[in-house]
């Protein structure tokens, strides 16, 4: 049975992504290009996978890259509750501006704590750029620091959604495009 097999509706095409992704790269590069010090780009792991590559290549500016993690969520639909970062930074976030690039914002619990941590830690900014925002979930607001932006990609209507590095289970990551599987594989 092939992987298509087992999505009932896509919601967003790989085209769809990619032209978003541009956009998006090209208003941070406008953004930040009379910033003083490079930015750094932190993906949080692991979802943001695909889409922090994606968007990072397609920015024109000289940046940082790293990688955060925070543990949120079970194998399945279902958040284990608070958030707690699993997975350090290896550079030193202090006076810089950080942009943390995120595949989904649900509740808003994983980047409230990511956010808190660099916060802590000394950046002087931190953005949000998140591909997908799924606004009538939220349970936490969020807060940027100082003058930092929210970038998203699209809204996301109430579905647990799969692909383009969002999984189910720890699959479907690896789907070039973003949809909804058959009730069936929910399990
Ligand atoms: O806004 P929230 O309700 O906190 O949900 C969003 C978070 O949930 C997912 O991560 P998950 O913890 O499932 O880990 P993963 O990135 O490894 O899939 C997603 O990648 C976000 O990080
Ligand atoms: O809809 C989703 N899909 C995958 N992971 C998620 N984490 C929060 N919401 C989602």
């Amino acid at each position: 049975m092939s992987l298509d097999s087992h999505i009932e509706k896509v919601l967003w095409t790989q085209d769809q992504i990619l032209d978003r992704v541009t956009q998006i790269a090209s208003q941070i590069t406008h953004d930040f290009n009379a910033a003083p010090h490079p930015p750094l780009f932190v993906g949080v792991a692991t979802g943001a996978l695909l889409f922090f590559a994606d968007l990072v290549r397609r920015i024109q500016l000289p940046l940082s890259v790293d990688l955060v993690r925070a543990q949120s969520y079970g194998s399945g639909t279902l958040s284990n509750g608070a958030p707690s970062v699993s997975l350090d930074l290896k550079l030193d976030v202090k006076g810089k501006h950080v942009v943390l690039v995120e595949d989904i914002v649900d509740t808003g619990c994983t980047l409230s704590c990511l956010i808190a941590h660099l916060e802590a830690k000394g950046a002087s900014s931190v953005s949000i750029c998140a591909f997908l925002d799924k606004p009538t979930r939220r349970k936490v607001p969020i807060k940027l620091v100082g003058d930092g932006k929210f970038y998203k990609g699209f809204e996301c209507p109430d579905y647990f959604v799969v692909g383009y590095g969002m999984d189910f289970a720890e699959l479907y990551r690896n789907l070039p495009y973003i949809g909804v599987l058959k009730p069936e594989h929910y399990k």
